[in-house]
This record gives C-alpha cells, structure tokens and sequence, in this order.
C-alpha cells in the first residue's frame, strides 16, 4: 500500500481536464515516479497510456487548447500535444494489459502507473519500493537489448536523481554493451548531454565508460580522461567562487536549440581524440551541431597559448578574437589540466584550495578579468575606422592589404598606440609607406 498520492499527479495540475481524458487511462513514466519522489520540474513532461484511439484522443485535446499536435508513430498510435509550459504523450496500451505495457519498459521505478479515475497507483514490479532506496532495477535484460539506448539512461538516470544501479542490473549493462552501438547516435547524444550538464554526471560517466558504454563513441577516452572531467568540475567550481559572471557563461547553452552549455564543451574536450580535426569526426558522428564541435575544437586548438605563462598583449589580442565566445570553456579546461598536471607529477602533494586559487588568479586572472570587461580594447576591440574609411582616406583599392591594416590598427588601440579615428588613419598611412619602401 502506498500511503499518499502526491499532489503532484492531480489533474489540477495539468495542462488539460480530467474529463478529455477516456476511462481507463493512466498517467506513467517519469512524471510519476517524479511526483512519487516529490521533484518538481520547470517544465511539466507527461506520458499517458490508453488501451484504445490514443491518437484521436490527443487530437482531441489538441483542438481544445488549440495546442500543438504531433503525431509520432502512426503505427504504435502515440501522438503529442505540446501545451505553452508542458508536453504531455498519448500513447497506446502495449499489450493487452497495463500490466503487459509496464512490463516493457525499462527500469522498475519508470514502470509506475497512475490511474487520475480512480486516483489507484498500479505498481506490478514493485517499482515504489525500488523508489524509496533510490535503486534503479531493469525490468529484465530482454528489455534493455530490446532498446539498448535504455543501457545509457540507466547511468543518466542514475546521475539525475542520485539513484545507484542495482548490481544484477549493472551486470546485464556491462554484458549488453556491445548492442549501444545499435542505437541511432542521436539519441546516444542526448543522454551523454544529460551526463555532462549533471554536477553527479562525472562518476557516472566514469561507470558508463568503465563498463564499455562509451568507447565505440569515444575510442580515445582513457581513465586519464575520465580523471580530467573531474578536474573540469573542480576548476569550474573554482572559477565560479571568483567569478561569478563567468561561472554563469559556463552553465550556459551554446546556442537555444542546443542541449549542451559552455561546461559540457569543455568536458567534451576531455573525451574526444585531442586531434581537432579527429575529434570533430567524432562529434560529428554522434551529431553534435556545427557550433558544438567548433567550440571543442576552439578549445582544444587554443589550450596550448593559456599554458603560456605572459602573453603579449599582441598574442592576448589575437588570442581573443579565436576564442571569442568559446574563451570560458576554453579557461576552464586551461586551469582543469593545469591542476591536474600538478596532481600527477610525482611527489609532490597536492595543491591544497588556496594554493591552486592563488595560481588560478595569478596565470588566468588578467585573462579573464580582460574578458569580462566589455570595454576591455584587447578582449573587446571597438573599431577606430571602418575598411571603407580606410580606402577613402587612404586612396587606395579595395584588397586583402586593408583587412591587415585594421587588424594592426586593432592591435595598436589595444597597446595603447592609437586611441582616435585621426589617429589610426595616420598609423594606417605609416603602415602603407613601410610596406611601399620595402
Ligand atoms: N528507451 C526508453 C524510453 C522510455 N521508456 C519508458 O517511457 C517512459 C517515458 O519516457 P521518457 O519521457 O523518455 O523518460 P522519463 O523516464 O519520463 O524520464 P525523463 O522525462 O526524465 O527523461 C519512461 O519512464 C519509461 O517507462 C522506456 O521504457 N525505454
Ligand atoms: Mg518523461
């Protein structure tokens, strides 16, 4: 007996009424289990199951609300009806039971019905029991080679809500592993997101390569890799305590519709092959956008210039314009690896906090101080002229000579040669006699 139904689960709280709803029907999957465990989520995602017309009824709710409707899979009849600030699923009944339909899926505590009618919870594979120790238990090893993505959930679930995967359960993962290479990328990539966005998804990304789920996407990865991702977690904290501001670019997303933020670049990183141009071929494999795999490979090809010590403010400047937005991912892994290469070499101890917070400031900080500065010349340079200024008071044509001239005009602002229009013309008209006399 389960003592309370959380009011999480009443149809008050839906986006729709109970009574467009057909008797029976049941509420299922995450939002469930969620409810049961008292996690509220932003975003409201629902799954029903409806032994009969389950597309027609989401039609029918769809029409009312004058809400989206997509129609997933005609054949197995499961439709969507995406409302302003939820999403709820219509599904039809698998099998000719619920209990059948429960018995497909993959882990007991996702398997947890609820009946609004009625206000029954149906729990056949005692999947409440299994909630309340925080395990998650397959429901059998045919169902997880039946959809083998269901090996990868098992660790981002696991991750979200700081559950352990029962031992008979990681077994079957660890035998069944080989078949993740079955599973349409795009949907790996997903949940390796969900990993890398989690502050518990390094220990389970670590399971998860430890127990051969990622090396047919990441052939490079090594326990030294896996060992950088903490360092990653770490140095993140780290910048965030001085710098709140770019500890927030780090949780940001790289673009809207992309699922990965600026950390996850960064943690990226650490798992491809660090050859860009292979690294990219990996990312581009596992269908990570155009903007994700630059950020990666921007990071990985700029790291070498943030482990010199004094740069020039030349080098700051061209340094900058490379890594542009990519630069707090790119800082991150810097002081991550730097870290990390002191924990590795030797007898040393390790850096205590304050130690690495002192080395932190003193090699990164002008950088980033630079960075977050939105007037800072060097970081954020502001042209003095424009390319057409230049040709007009100049008299000259139009070629690739002006782009280098306002590329050396930025950088002379940037040290402080040049601070006007005036200026910077006459600095232009001294570059071109030079080049003219050589
Ligand atoms: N590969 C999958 C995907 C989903 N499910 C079942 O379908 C439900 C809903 O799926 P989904 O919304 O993708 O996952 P949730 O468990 O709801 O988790 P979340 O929404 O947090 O991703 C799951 O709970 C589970 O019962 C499954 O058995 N196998
Ligand atoms: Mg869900």
């Amino acid at each position: 007996m389960h003592e309370s139904i959380p009011s999480t689960l009443a149809p008050e709280n839906w986006p729709f009424s109970l009574e467009l709803l057909p008797q029976p029907a049941y509420m299922v999957g995450g939002a469930v289990r969620d409810a049961i465990l008292g996690r509220t989520r932003e975003y409201l995602d629902l799954d029903f199951v409806i032994p009969s017309k389950a597309v027609k009824v989401a039609r029918a709710i769809a029409h009312h609300y004058k809400a989206g409707f997509v129609l997933l899979d005609a054949e197995r009849q499961i439709a969507r009806v995406v409302f302003p600030h939820a999403t709820a699923d219509f599904a039809q009944q698998e099998g000719d039971s619920l209990e059948v339909d429960l018995h497909r899926r993959d882990f007991t505590v996702n398997a947890i019905a609820y009946n609004p009618h009625t206000q029954e919870i149906i729990d056949p594979l005692q999947g409440y029991a299994d909630l309340q120790q925080g395990i998650l238990r397959m429901v059998s090893p045919a169902n997880l080679e039946d959809d083998p993505l269901r090996l990868m959930r098992g660790y981002r679930q696991a991750a979200q809500l700081g559950f352990t995967i029962e031992p008979a359960t990681q077994a079957a993962i660890r035998s069944l592993a080989s078949h993740i290479s079955k599973v349409a990328a795009e949907r790996v990539r997903v949940e390796i997101g969900y990993l890398l966005a989690n502050s518990q998804g390094t220990r389970w990304i670590t399971s998860a390569w430890e127990d051969g789920l990622l090396a047919p996407f990441f052939k490079n990865t090594t326990r030294e890799s896996l060992i950088k991702l903490a360092a990653v977690d770490n140095a993140a904290a780290l910048l965030t305590q001085n710098w709140q501001q770019l500890g927030a670019q780090l949780q940001e997303y790289v673009r809207d519709s992309i699922k990965t933020t600026w950390l996850g670049i960064a943690k990226l990183a650490c798992l491809v092959n660090p050859d860009p141009e292979l690294a990219e071929i990996e990312l581009h494999q596992l269908t990570y956008s155009r903007a994700e795999i630059r950020g990666v490979t921007t990071a990985l090809k700029l790291l070498p210039q943030l482990q010199v010590v004094d740069m020039s403010l030349r080098e700051q400047y061209f340094f900058f314009h490379d890594a542009d937005i990519v630069f707090p991912a790119t800082v991150v892994l810097a002081v991550a690896l730097d870290n990390l290469v002191e924990a590795m070499s030797g007898d040393k101890p390790l850096h205590t906090a304050v130690e690495t917070k002192a080395r932190c400031c003193l090699i990164w900080a002008p950088l980033i101080n630079r960075y977050l500065n939105p007037d800072d010349l060097v970081a954020h340079p502001t042209p003095l002229v424009s390319g057409k200024e230049l040709i007009i008071a100049l008299d000259i044509p139009a070629s690739p000579i002006i782009g280098q001239m306002l590329t050396e005009i930025g950088v002379a602002q940037a040290e402080g040669k040049v601070s006007t229009p005036t200026e910077a013309i006459a600095f232009a008209r001294q570059l071109q006699q030079r080049t003219a006399g050589k």
